[in-house]
């Protein structure tokens, strides 16, 4: 590490940790808009709590000795089941920003993806990491050539998959950037749209709360729906993976569509409060995608166990959101790194201790939801005493001497 940073003088150990750091250094307005959620936040605390409630059921007496905790993701190989998710304006939160991101996942050999909304632009963070795989998040403008332009710019780029965020005809409303008034620092600018900034970013500036809730209504398409996935694929050969899907019924539609993944999200709980925490709804998805296209998942993953918990589940990898940000106000390219090889690490140390050598080995009854289990809900699950041990009919039936 190097001196003259903060993780010179305090190493974190854990992302909550890394977070707090953040705090300390980032101005307010920036944290805010960082770590906030919508309305009164009950989605942002479920994101974690519903993580909680599930528990883990380890299996003993596995040789682990030669782990192998790599993936594959839409046929590009992962050094772990993780994606770097699409987070806005991330050099409010380190001047290199998007760069340093893109660094630390080559490095890592992780996927990063990059938001519409970030400030560097395409090309410049295909250039900070150039052999690295990388994915573009798409907000679709009202004017669709300004869409097609970002697609044909990401294609050109080198970038592999378009995640199409299907969660934002609207911006959630998150009080405390009404109450700061967010704007984008005026240093810093939406990137990707260089040419038409200074009429894109003065949206931000007139307006009397959230800079970002008037941006947003200004210039995002609200009218967007599902036939415009022919039109997207009309225009481009990458994958499309849609980007906030959370019930059965949109999965089915979304994989008739022809989409090649779906990510479970509900926006790091920044759009609708009170929608359920991603991973109550992550087996859903999973079986309206009947095994034809991976499911990922992300909305509140902080730990190495929530990784193994929604593989357990379905999902092919996870995303992170806040995780890299906080790692990039820290310490930039390194405070990023950071995050991923600690989370890379708790993932492979909690997967050897679930008694699974590869991500292959990740089994369903690996968990159990805490209001499922057999001894608190006796009656309802059918158990039934016999030979002196418990016998259910659920998943944790296979784990009933614990
Ligand atoms: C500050 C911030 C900015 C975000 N910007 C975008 C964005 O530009 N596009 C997008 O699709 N999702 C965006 N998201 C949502 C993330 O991609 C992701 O779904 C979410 O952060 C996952 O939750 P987590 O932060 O608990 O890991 C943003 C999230 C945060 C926290
Ligand atoms: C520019 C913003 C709309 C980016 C975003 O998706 C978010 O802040 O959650």
């Amino acid at each position: 590490m190097s001196k003259n940073n903060t993780l010179a003088h305090f190493e974190p150990v854990n992302l909550y940790e890394f977070e707090a750091l953040a705090k300390l250094k980032l101005p307010k307005m920036v944290y805010d808009y960082y770590c906030s959620g919508a309305d009164d936040q009950y989605t942002l605390q479920d994101n974690i709590e519903a993580f909680r409630r599930l528990r883990l059921i380890p299996r003993v007496l596995v040789d682990i000795s030669a782990q192998d905790i790599s993936t594959t993701i839409l046929g590009v190989p992962s050094s772990f089941p993780l994606i770097i998710a699409p987070t806005a304006m991330q050099r409010m939160a380190h001047h290199d920003g998007e760069c340093a991101t893109a660094r630390a996942a080559a490095k890592n050999g992780v996927i990063m993806t990059l938001s519409s909304w970030s400030t560097t632009n395409i090309e410049d963070v295909a250039k900070a990491a150039p052999n690295a795989p990388r994915w573009f998040q798409l907000y679709v403008y009202k004017d669709r050539d300004v869409t097609a332009k970002l697609v044909r710019r990401a294609e050109k780029a080198g970038y592999l998959a378009i995640a199409l965020t299907v969660d934002t005809p609207r911006l959630g409303r998150r009080e405390a950037d009404i109450h700061n008034k967010f704007s984008l620092p005026s240093h810093l600018t939406m990137a990707n749209f260089a040419e038409d900034d200074g009429r894109e970013k003065s949206h931000m500036e007139k307006s009397s709360g959230s800079g970002l809730a008037a941006y947003v209504a200004s210039l995002i398409d609200r009218s967007l729906s599902w036939k415009d996935i022919a039109w997207l694929k009309s225009i481009t050969r990458l994958p499309i993976i849609v980007k906030g899907v959370v019930t059965r019924a949109d999965a089915e539609i979304a994989v008739r569509n022809g989409v090649a993944g779906i990510i479970v999200s509900n926006h790091g709980a920044r759009q609708l409060d009170t929608s359920l925490a991603t991973i109550d709804c992550l087996e859903e998805v999973v079986t309206g995608a009947q095994g034809r296209v991976p499911v990922f998942v992300d909305s509140g993953v902080r730990r190495g166990t929530d990784i193994v918990k929604s593989l357990a589940l379905g999902a092919q990898a996870v995303q992170i959101g806040r995780g890299v940000l906080w790692g990039l106000a820290v310490g930039g390219e390194e405070g990023v790194d950071r995050v991923l090889k600690l989370l890379r690490d708790e993932f492979e140390l909690a997967l050897g201790l679930c008694g699974c050598r590869t991500v292959k080995d990740i089994r369903r009854d690996m968990v159990v939801r805490l209001n499922e289990l057999p001894l608190q809900k006796k009656h309802s699950f059918g158990l039934a005493q016999s030979n002196g041990q418990l016998h259910g009919m659920n998943n944790f039936s296979n784990h009933s001497r614990l």
